[in-house]
């Protein structure tokens, strides 16, 4: 993300913070090339209840990289709400933990139920800026889609990201940062984030010129 995007996307005024309606109880089936995904939707639990562009935006990603390009890996997915990416990462091969807040629990195994993923993809409750639970190992890949939204749970979140990366050279670990901006004030996320972080574009995704038409960008974190 370059220094202007904030000036090239102001989107405040015309994108909703608010997530668009959704039918309680209602079944999202999504396909990412080869891979199928139901997803049980519950607006119940806001933001958390539905699946969010960017993370749509990330599970294509991943899916490009390939359907075995998970496999052997640990993965977390931080924020998860439905479970969509982390999901998508147990079916590319991976153990995946979906985490979320004490309210999302139910809606994440229901929905890795749902998908018959209950031996590789595990649900656990990490709030951000709390010490992470023993339950959650070291992870290979994190991922974090749609997860600034929220002005008090940014440095929460930058603590997180810091607590699960070990910046050890012989393992390296891949924290994939997927981003939709709608409000100037998270810039303030990124004034943050650059005091723990530096980040690079996923410059090998086709589709990124048409998703940051839409002010997404899908960003590799490197901690400091
Ligand atoms: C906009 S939703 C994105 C959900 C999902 N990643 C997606 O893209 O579809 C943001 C998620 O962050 C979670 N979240 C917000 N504050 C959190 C916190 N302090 N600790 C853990 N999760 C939090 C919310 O519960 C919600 O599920």
């Amino acid at each position: 993300m370059d220094e202007h995007f904030f000036e090239q996307h102001d989107y405040e005024s015309i994108v909703p913070v608010q997530p668009p309606p959704v039918v309680q109880g209602s079944v999202l089936n999504l396909s990412f090339a080869s891979v199928d995904i139901d997803l049980k939707l519950d607006p119940k639990w806001g933001c958390g209840g539905i699946a969010w562009p960017a993370a749509e935006v990330l599970c294509r990603y991943l899916v490009r990289r390939g359907t075995n390009s998970l496999n052997g890996k640990t993965v977390i997915d931080l924020g998860s709400g439905t479970g969509l990416c982390g999901l998508l990462a147990a079916k590319l091969g991976a153990t995946a933990f979906v985490t979320d807040q004490a309210p999302l629990l139910s809606v994440m195994q229901d929905n890795v139920e749902l998908n018959q993923m209950s031996s590789s993809c595990l649900v656990a409750e990490l709030n951000w800026g709390e010490p992470i639970p023993a339950k959650i190992p070291r992870a290979d890949v994190i991922l974090a889609a749609d997860c600034v939204y929220f002005e008090p749970a940014f440095p929460l979140l930058v603590d997180t990201l810091c607590d699960l990366v070990d910046n050890d050279a012989s393992n390296p670990q891949e924290i994939l940062f997927c981003y939709k901006k709608r409000r100037k004030a998270d810039k303030r996320f990124f004034t943050l984030l650059k005091k723990r972080f530096r980040w690079t574009e996923v410059d090998d995704d086709p589709d990124r010129e048409a998703y940051s038409r839409d002010a997404i960008s899908l960003l590799r974190l490197h901690k400091l």
